[in-house]
């Protein structure tokens, strides 16, 4: 199948994350085009897609939602799936004993779940580097390390192969 990730991202992390699901779908057999939101000229060309994109103070990415607006009916009519990226740290359970990764969905996954009706959406760890943020996002760097967001790269390899195998394989048992 001819799939299409598409993503976007601020400072690099959940690039790699589109990336590399690219690469596990190309290992299952797919044709697969790995792109920026904004860079995708003929989404129509396309028989499944991946769209993911960083969270930033609770939203998904505008880039994306904007891909997602301008592209609903294809996507609401083809095999979709959704990720974002965004949580910090290891910890899978809050000290509230809240699932980390269930309270960092994005604002706007709960309507793309009633709009789109997604074949999945899942969230993964992602990555700060405080040094290279940048405009407003320095506040943060004048902050004490706090819990919420702490430095260094999250992201589960694991976990992402994990979800672009089974992408890979629910795609396989597409009529073409
Ligand atoms: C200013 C700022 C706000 C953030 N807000 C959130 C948030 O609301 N939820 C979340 O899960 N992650 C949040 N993060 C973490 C980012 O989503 C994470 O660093 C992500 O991996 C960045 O992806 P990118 O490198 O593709 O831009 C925030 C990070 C920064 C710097």
């Amino acid at each position: 199948m001819r799939v299409l990730v598409a993503y976007s991202s601020k400072y690099g992390s959940t690039r790699g994350i589109a990336d590399r699901i690219g690469e596990r779908l190309r290992l299952a057999g797919h044709e697969v085009d790995v792109e920026r939101c904004d860079d995708v000229e003929y989404p129509e060309g396309f028989d499944a897609f991946v769209v993911g994109a960083a969270t930033y103070m609770f939203n998904w990415r505008k880039e994306a939602r904007r891909f997602v607006r301008h592209n609903h009916e294809l996507l609401a009519s083809r095999p979709t799936w959704l990720f974002a990226s965004g949580p910090l740290g290891t910890s899978r359970i809050d000290k509230e004993g809240n699932d980390v990764l269930a309270g960092a969905q994005p604002r706007q996954f709960a309507d793309y779940e009633e709009e789109l009706h997604p074949r999945g959406t899942m969230v993964f760890f992602g990555a700060l580097d405080i040094d290279g943020l940048r405009g407003s996002d320095r506040i943060l760097s004048w902050m004490p390390e706090n819990d919420a967001l702490p430095e260094g790269d999250f992201r589960d390899w694991d976990a992402i192969d994990a979800w672009a195998d089974a992408v890979a394989a629910e795609l396989a048992t597409q009529p073409a």
